[in-house]
Formats: C-alpha cells, structure tokens, sequence
C-alpha cells in the first residue's frame, strides 16, 4: 500500500513533536506503522520507540502489520497498552516504585471490596450511592487527577455531608485494597504517574529510555494518562495520533478537546492532518459526514471518500428484538450462501446486553461468532469460583478470593470463612495456611488437598488448572444445574492457559484484557461473524456492517439526555460505528418499546406528541439513505397472494 501525500508527510514527521489529526478510515494506524518503519530505516534502535495502544487487540494488530514490514525487528519495538506498560515498570522496579508484589483486581472485585466499605462506614442508608457509582466517582477522580472532595463538590449535587461520608468510605476502601495487596486498573497509572513526577530517579530513567513515544486513539487520553506522556517525553519526542470525533470515553475522564490544546501543551508541537479516507464508500461518509454536522460543536470534518461512491446506507424498522435478530441472522446467512465468507460481516451493538437476541439468533442459525466486549470468561461464576483456588495461592493476602474459596465448601458460611481469613492472613506463605487449613477442616479435607496439589505443578499453568478442576469438579457439579455447559470453559481456560509462563501472568493477563467465551474457543478460527459493542470497534472494519438498536431511547440513549455533553459523546459512538463500514451499511432498530410510530421517510421516525425524544437520525435526509420498505417483518398478518394471480 502506498501511502497518501497527508500520510508520507507525517510518517517521515521530522520535528520533535507532532499531533496527526486524522478522521476516521484515514489511515491513522497505516501511518504510524509506517513511522515506525522510517524511524527503523533512518536508524533509531527499535527498542527505543514506545508505542502505546488503547487496546491489546490494537497493539497485537500493530505488531502485526509492523512484522510484515521489517521483519522480526518488530518485536523488540515495546507495544501496548498505558496499563501494560506502566504495570511492567512496576514489576521490573518494586522498589523504585515503592508497590513490592501485588494482584490486579477487575471491576467486579473492585464492587465487592467498595460494598465492604460502605457497610463499615454506613451501615445500611439506602439513600446513599451504591457502590458501583462511589467505584465510578473513585475512578473519574483519579483519571481526571483531581481530589475526590474537590471532584464531587465541583461535579454532583452532594453536600458537604455526603461529601465527607463518600469520602470515608473511598478510604475505607483503599485501606482495604493495601491490606490484600490489591491493585485496581486506575492504581496500575496512577502509582507510576506519581512515581514519575515524584522521584528524580524514575523520571530519569524513564526519560533516557525512549527516543520517540508514539500513541494511538489519543482522543481518548486522560489526564492521568497524560501526566504518564508528559513526565517521559523530551528529549523523547511525541507522534500523537487522535480524532476528536471519535472520542467515546468521557465515563474514564478523556476529554476531546484535549487533542485541541496539545499545542498550547507541548510547546513547538505541530499539527498535521489526514483527511482522506479509505475506509468506505462516500454514500457512507456522508450519512456519518451529516451527523457529525448536526453537532453544535462544530467538528468540521468532511471525510472524502478515495474509493468514490457505493451504495447507500439502508435503514432497517422491525417490530422489535427477535425479528431483528432473526432480520439480521437471515440476511447474513443469505450472503454466506451466495458466497460472501462469514468474516466479511460485523454487528455492532451498544452493549452486551442489548446484542442478546442477534447472539441467541446466531447460535440458534449456527452462524460461527466471536463477541468482542460480551461477557467475560473469566467474570463467570464458575470460572470465578476455580480461579478463587489460584488467587489464594497466587496472593494468600487476597481476602476477595479466600471468602469466595471457602464457602464454596460444605457447611462453610460467611462468618466461619471470616475468621478463618483472620487466622490465616499472618501466617508466613501457602504452605503453612494449607497445614493449619488441612487441621482446621477436617470434614472438608479436599479444600486443602486442592491447594497443595495445585502447588505440585505450580510452574505449569495450565496443568494448574486441570488439577483445580480435578479437585473442585464434585463440588460445582452440585451447585451448577447446567455444569455440562459450564465445565467446557474448564477446557478452554486450559488451553488459554498454556500461552503462559506462570499462573499469576495468566491470571493478570485476562484481568487486564478480558476475553469473551466465544473469542477463546475460536481463537484459531478465520472465518466468523464479528459481534462486537462499539466501545470495542475503535480501529475495526469489515466489508458489511449491522449496526443494531439504532432507534429513539438509543441514540442518544434516554439516560443522555437533556445533559449536552453527554448527547454529544452518544452522537460519537454512533459516528465511530458508522465508520466502521466499508461496502455496506445497515442502520436496524425495533418500533416495539418505544411507544407509537408512524412510517415515515427514514422508518425510525416517531410519532409527536409526549412521546417525542430526541434522536439523531429523525431527521435524515432521504437521499441519505435507503428505507427498506420491503421487508416482510411479519409474513403471518400479511394478506396470501394466491399463486394463480
Ligand atoms: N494510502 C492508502 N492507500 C490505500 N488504502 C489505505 C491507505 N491508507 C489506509 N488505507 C486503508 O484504509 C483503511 C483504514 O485505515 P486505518 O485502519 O489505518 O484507519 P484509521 O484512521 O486508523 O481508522 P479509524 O480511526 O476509523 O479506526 C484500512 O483498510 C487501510 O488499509
């Protein structure tokens, strides 16, 4: 592939520092590909370009294609994420950064221990935020880097009370979180963040370690995140690669406009852009183009099809979620038919939830998958109860995983678990808890007997894991009633397992970057159907695209609106999945639960009246789009024609 004029000039960029604002389908990852391949040819050392991706799916892609470039120097180039790399400074330096050893927890652990906080310090207030929304203040605080006081005062209706009990429960949290040894994914930037800016000695040795630090996706940057960039550049130098457009993560603290002041930032920086795009065909740029237009915010971007023009967007009105799902299983299996491989397809969805009729109709139409951002393998309940086994192991200080453990066996209860937790945690390793264990619960002697025979081959991560599921198998059986189904993820946990050199980097790497059952089990299959949320999709493609759920109460969703900032991040999340075409696009929706509508041009619109709410596309032009008027959603009702005429 050649590059384009736009491209050559900011892959051979060579200035210090520099922000490549490009939209959508211009070739944003092409073109930092390709600086990398000039930095190499102009002779940096690989090893001293940092390339920091938003995902691992990104950074597995980017080595990909640089692999193919300049061979097997690509993969001594440090790629990926913000969390990766930081995390690998803080295993490499404990001491500098002061976090001796320590267990990544998900968000679900994340709730549990924020739940046990908010019982100490408020006992039962059913007026006070949960803990998921105390977890989401917690996180936005830190990601924004500002004091949480300061952050609520500023940001919610809470008053100087509620101020100051919030508070005691995020400390009351964090107290928690040191005593297991626990690190949740915000601590992961924020200790090296502060460490960078704190000591003279990490700053150092960070900073003479890169020359050139290029980032993706830089949109969607925080202000954590950017503390991490500015206390290791210069003399490094900056490659920022970004679309304000396409900022879709305000919920972690990234703020658009950033990308707009990043010369105000980097004094001397410069800013180039790529505006052609190779993604699609102009029919589609120019509904996403329209979209983007009706903003207030005036994003003044107007994306050039290279490839000329195709074929309209089509727009989709079932009766509701079934006949949507079944709509889109049975046009792609009409396509298949005709040809087309599965993979050429993608079906976009806001969240797991909401692709839950397309995913059952998939299976149900044995149409191979994978589901990019459903449900995660390792966040199920069985899943959670082996890897409990490996987490005390792993971390004896893991409190989240000894109460889970424990009262998974007979006749152990909360309370009994609770003191036996007490008793164990200052004990001095695994082997004296498992003796003092194997005395204490005589009745139950395999709740001990797993723990030593999964520290007989404690190196063999996966051999681990079939000899936790050799000892716990009997007792899930009982608890689960449809364990067939279940102990198949066993397998697949296996086979995951085997990529990795010891228990605690498997168990890290699938927190970090969770993985869904269906990607694991295909994961060396070529030809599937791609579900994915749209969260995800950043930096994805294919031929043909669902985008389902597209309908009033989604876009923008009910809880967005009326609060304009909100509105607006909806509004990029449905340009981010319209990009994502390149041949084809089609917009479904459902009629039923959203009250009366009545057909119109675009099929989507609603009826007046009280039921009005705003949505993006009530008023699409026409020529915009396609209205499928001829889909039969409901061959039942429709009057026979008789086949005599
Ligand atoms: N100069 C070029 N000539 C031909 N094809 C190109 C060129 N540059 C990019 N492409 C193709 O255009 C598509 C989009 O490129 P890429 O994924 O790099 O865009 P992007 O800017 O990262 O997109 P997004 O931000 O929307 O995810 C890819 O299929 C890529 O191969």
């Amino acid at each position: 592939m050649d590059l384009n004029a736009e491209q050559t000039r900011a892959a051979e960029f060579a200035g210090d520092d520099v922000l490549v604002l490009a939209g959508a389908g211009t070739g944003k990852t092409s073109t930092i590909v390709a600086r990398v391949v000039h930095l190499t040819q102009s002779g940096v050392d690989p090893r001293r370009i940092l390339l920091l991706t938003f995902t691992r799916r990104a950074a597995r892609e980017m080595r990909h294609r640089l692999t193919q470039q300049i061979g097997s120097s690509a993969k001594t180039v440090p790629t990926g994420t913000f969390h990766n790399f930081c995390l690998q400074y803080l295993r490499r330096w404990p001491d500098l950064f002061e976090c001796g050893s320590l267990t990544i927890i998900d968000r679900d652990d994340q709730l549990q221990l924020m739940k046990l906080a908010r019982a100490n310090v408020v006992g039962k207030d059913a007026a006070f935020p949960k803990s998921a929304e105390l977890a989401n203040y917690y996180s936005y605080a830190r990601n924004t880097n500002r004091p949480v006081a300061e952050y609520l005062a500023e940001f919610t209706d809470h008053d100087e009370d509620g101020i100051k009990r919030i508070s005691a429960v995020l400390q009351d949290y964090t107290k928690r979180k040191h005593e297991c040894r626990y690190f949740d994914y915000d601590d992961i930037l924020h200790l090296f963040a502060r460490q960078l800016h704190r000591s003279r000695i990490v700053r150092e040795k960070m900073q003479s370690r890169y020359d050139h630090i290029l980032v993706d996706e830089m949109q969607d940057t925080n202000p954590l995140q950017w503390l991490i960039l500015d206390g290791m550049r210069d003399p490094a130098k900056l490659f920022c690669v970004g679309d304000d457009a396409q900022s879709i993560y305000a919920f972690r603290g990234a703020d658009f406009r950033n990308v707009h002041s990043f010369t105000e930032r980097v004094s001397g920086a410069q800013v180039l852009k790529l505006e052609e795009n190779y993604r699609s065909t102009q029919e589609i740029l120019d509904l996403s183009n329209w979209l983007l237009d009706q903003s207030a915010l005036g994003y003044d971007k107007h994306l050039r099809a290279a490839r000329g023009p195709g074929i309209k967007p089509v727009m989709v009105e079932l009766d509701g979620d079934f006949e949507e799902a079944d709509w889109v299983a049975s046009d792609l299996m009409q396509r298949h038919e005709e040809g087309d491989p599965w993979r050429d397809h993608m079906i976009l969805t806001r969240s797991a939830w909401a692709a839950r009729s397309v995913e059952a109709a998939l299976i149900e139409n044995d149409i191979p998958y994978r589901f990019i951002g459903g449900t995660q393998l390792l966040q199920s309940a069985h899943v959670k109860d082996l890897l409990s086994l490996l987490r005390v192991i792993d971390n004896p200080a893991d409190q989240l995983a000894w109460m889970r453990y424990l009262t998974l066996w007979p006749r152990i209860g909360e309370k009994t678990a609770a003191t036996t937790i007490s008793k164990l945690l200052g004990m001095p390793n695994i082997k004296v808890i498992s003796e003092f264990l194997t005395d204490q619960y005589r009745t139950n002697p395999r709740l001990a007997e797993s723990i030593a025979e999964c520290l007989t081959c404690w190196d063999r991560p996966s051999d681990v894991i079939g000899a936790a599921t050799d000892k716990m198998t009997p007792l899930l059986e009982k608890k689960y009633d449809d364990w067939d189904r279940r102990s198949k993820d066993f397998k697949l946990l296996r086979r995951l397992a085997l990529k990795h050199q010891s228990v605690g980097e498997f168990l890290e790497t699938y927190t970090l970057d969770p993985i869904t059952e269906s990607e694991a089990s295909n994961e060396d299959v070529d030809d599937l159907v791609t579900l994915i949320t749209v969260h995800s999709a950043k930096g994805t493609e294919a031929p043909v695209c669902y985008l389902i759920g597209v309908q009033p109460g989604n876009y923008p969703h009910v809880r967005s609106i009326g609060d304009d900032e909100k509105e607006e991040e909806e509004r990029r999340v449905l340009y981010v999945a319209m990009t994502r075409a390149q041949n084809e696009l089609f917009l479904t929706g459902t009629r039923r639960s959203h009250g009366a509508y009545v057909p119109h041009h675009n099929r989507f619109y609603q009826s007046g009246g009280s039921n009005t709410q705003p949505y993006f596309l009530s008023d699409v032009p026409p020529e915009l789009v396609q209205s499928d008027l001829d889909i039969d959603t409901d061959p039942f009702d429709a009057p026979i024609t008789s086949f005599r005429g």
